[in-house]
């Protein structure tokens, strides 16, 4: 992995503090979380325990992963005045802005008095965030009320079942727990670096994980996946995507699910996601949006050098899992909640006001003319 050389607007290559949580596109190694490989969490871990790496700076032991888990399983439940609340927003409302309006409410119940409670809001927020979205899509969409707890042993094959209202195979448990790894963390990003502003000024956890999910809504960052998803829908083959892009670079549109702000040759938590895309599409006896997703990898490389990164096949990915294409950046949320709280807890332990300035390019001094000579 090359370092990207980092330039111009946007703050980019600027250091706007320190972090302990996580390296990107750093040479030699693409993306760690807390000096672990992503990788090597993806192929060794689960989800819960690097939720535990992140909030608690190490993996746990068994028996701390046991009552980890047990303790988030018993908060998988929402309050009835949630319930009311999710079913009183409308169906086509943009379901980040209801895990937005979610999380504001949960913190106006259940608020976090002080900071010693950061943990028990981060997790709460964890175990909730699945039965939030899914009660809400399946009331509004299904007109069912559903159940929210479930057996399921990990927060992914419970969202699973939640959203399916049925037991997931355990190969789509395990996708789901390797893509809320992927997306656990990544440094200081848009949205993270929104949440930890706010923590800055000594606000709630609610407030600043309300705050980052109103960032990770841009297509620009978590909205990648659903708008890479409904450009290769519209794709009727592999030669047809590569036209049909060629169109799009010639028109200067931006290809959503390419390119990055950090990474300069590849995203690494692409190769991960893709393999899985591609076992999926096998299983399902049909892989022509994954080799369209293919077809559109290679020519974006060929002709712009823009690489895939994490947000381009998670789209098939879920697709291939019956995940409707509306409910995939509030996933990106469910996982990315671990990387916004445990910021959250980093910029608290050492915190100085956010506060950066800009250069002025506005008019010289003058004086305010009577509104009638104006
Ligand atoms: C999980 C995540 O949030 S990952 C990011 C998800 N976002 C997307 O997939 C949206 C599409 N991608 C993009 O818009 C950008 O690549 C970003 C926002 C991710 C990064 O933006 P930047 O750091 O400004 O990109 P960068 O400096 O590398 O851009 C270099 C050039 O490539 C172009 N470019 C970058 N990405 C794309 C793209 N996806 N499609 C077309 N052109 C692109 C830029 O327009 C720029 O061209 P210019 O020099 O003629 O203006
Ligand atoms: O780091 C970024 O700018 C965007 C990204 O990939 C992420 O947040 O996962």
């Amino acid at each position: 992995m090359v370092d990207k050389k980092l330039s111009g607007a946007g703050l980019r290559g600027q250091s706007a503090g320190e972090t302990a949580l996580c390296t990107v596109g750093k040479s030699g190694s693409g993306l760690t979380y807390r000096g672990y490989d992503v990788s090597d969490l993806a192929d060794n871990t689960t989800f819960e325990e690097v939720a535990y790496l992140l909030f608690n700076g190490e993996l746990p032991n068994q028996g701390q992963l046991d009552e980890y888990k047990v303790m988030l399983r018993n908060q998988r439940d929402l309050p009835d005045g949630l319930k009311d609340v999710l079913k009183l927003i409308p169906k086509d409302a943009h379901p980040m802005d209801v895990m937005r309006t979610g999380c504001s409410f949960l913190g106006n119940i259940e608020p976090e008095t002080d900071f010693s409670h950061q943990n028990q809001a981060a997790n709460r927020l964890l175990a909730a965030f699945p039965a939030i979205m899914c009660y809400w899509y399946r009331f509004t969409h299904e007109g069912v009320e559903i159940d929210c707890t479930t057996d399921e042993d990990s927060l992914g094959g419970h969202f699973l079942a939640l959203l399916h209202g049925k037991t997931p195979s355990e190969q789509h448990r395990k996708v789901m727990d390797v893509s809320l790894i992927l997306y656990a963390e990544h440094e200081f990003n848009a949205s993270t670096f929104t949440a930890r502003v706010c923590a800055s000024t000594l606000s709630d956890m609610f407030s600043c994980v309300t705050g980052a999910i109103g960032s990770l809504r841009g297509p620009l960052h978590g909205g990648a996946n659903e708008a890479a998803m409904d450009m290769i829908q519209k794709f009727s083959s592999p030669a047809d995507a590569k036209v049909q892009m060629a169109g799009m670079l010639e028109r200067k549109e931006k290809i959503m699910g390419f390119g990055h702000a950090i990474y300069s040759e590849s995203d690494p938590r692409n190769a991960i996601i893709k393999a899985w895309s591609e076992k999926l599409a096998q299983e399902n006896g049909d892989t022509s949006l994954y080799d369209i997703s293919v077809a559109c990898e290679e020519f974006m490389w060929d002709s712009k050098k823009l690489f895939c990164n994490a947000d381009f096949f998670h789209a098939s990915a879920y697709h291939f899992m019956g995940i409707p294409t509306k409910l995939f950046t509030p996933i990106f949320v469910c996982s990315r909640l671990t990387g916004w709280a445990a910021h959250v807890m980093e910029q608290r332990s050492n915190n100085r006001i956010i506060r950066p300035s800009a250069d002025y390019v506005g008019p010289e001094p003058r004086k305010v003319s009577p509104i009638n000579q104006r």
